[in-house]
């Protein structure tokens, strides 16, 4: 089945369309799912999805601070020594990283019928440069990427910050957040696409927990769902009448 869920059944318009990154374009979550598992196991302790559900799409230290506090392992183990931990791993699997479903689709669409189109990712520059290797083609058909390591991104999603920033740096910018329609698979994520006053698309990955969709102004199961002409953008030239 398409769509999951449409919480918010009035649907806005919209002429710009902001991108999540991680586990939303790119299938890199699992990389962080799986190291951070590793690191768990050293200590006896199992990682989980309600655990993962607080830590995904925010800034790193964030995270790391959200990961040794839940887990109780904030006394052995410091959110910065987690950090360089974790790093050495993710370093050598992120060059790895794969679309996910439906994404090179959309971009692609979208770019050929002119929508403006962004990425706002919680990931900082050197973990973007990292992801991104192997997609660069793909990513150069955005008008520009608004990373959490930006100075204007004060604090990490749910804050608004780094989707203001993202509608403020299209063409003719700032745009009417009305306007934009953000994409994301994280429920801070979708939080801070609400609270920057913007319609968002949730497509969660199916074992986060059902009652972070109803924030979602639509829930999918995958990238490939997506209607635009739902949301005023024009349709795939492939779409069935
Ligand atoms: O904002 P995104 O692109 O999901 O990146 C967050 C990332 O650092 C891991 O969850
Ligand atoms: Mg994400």
């Amino acid at each position: 089945m398409a769509t999951i869920s449409a919480t918010g059944s009035h649907r806005e318009p919209v002429t710009h369309v902001i991108f999540d990154m991680d586990g939303l374009l790119l299938d890199t979550e699992k990389f962080y799912t799986e190291v951070q598992e590793i690191i768990l196991s050293r200590y006896n302790k199992t990682f989980d999805w309600s655990l993962k559900a607080k830590m995904m799409g925010k800034k790193a230290i964030e995270s790391a601070r959200i990961f040794v506090e839940e887990t109780g392992l904030s006394d052995s183990l410091s959110a910065e020594d987690f950090l360089v931990e974790r790093e050495e791993m993710l370093q050598k699997l992120f060059p790895s990283s794969e679309l996910m479903p439906g994404a090179s689709r959309l971009i692609r669409h979208l770019h050929a019928k002119g929508i403006p189109i962004c990425v706002a990712t919680g990931s900082h520059m050197r973990h973007f440069v990292l992801k991104t290797q192997r997609h660069g083609e793909l990513f150069s058909l955005m008008h520009h990427v608004v990373k959490g390591d930006d100075p204007e991104v004060k604090q990490g999603k749910p804050s608004p910050d780094i989707f203001l920033a993202a509608a403020k740096r299209f063409e003719g910018g700032p745009m009417d957040s009305c306007k934009c329609l953000v994409f994301e698979d994280a429920p801070a994520g979708v939080l801070a696409a609400k609270n920057a006053g913007m319609s968002v698309v949730m497509v969660p990955d199916p074992r986060l927990d059902i009652s972070y969709h109803t924030s979602a102004d639509q829930v999918l199961s995958s990238l490939l769902d997506f209607n635009p002409t739902e949301w005023g953008l024009p349709p795939f030239d492939d779409a069935k009448s």
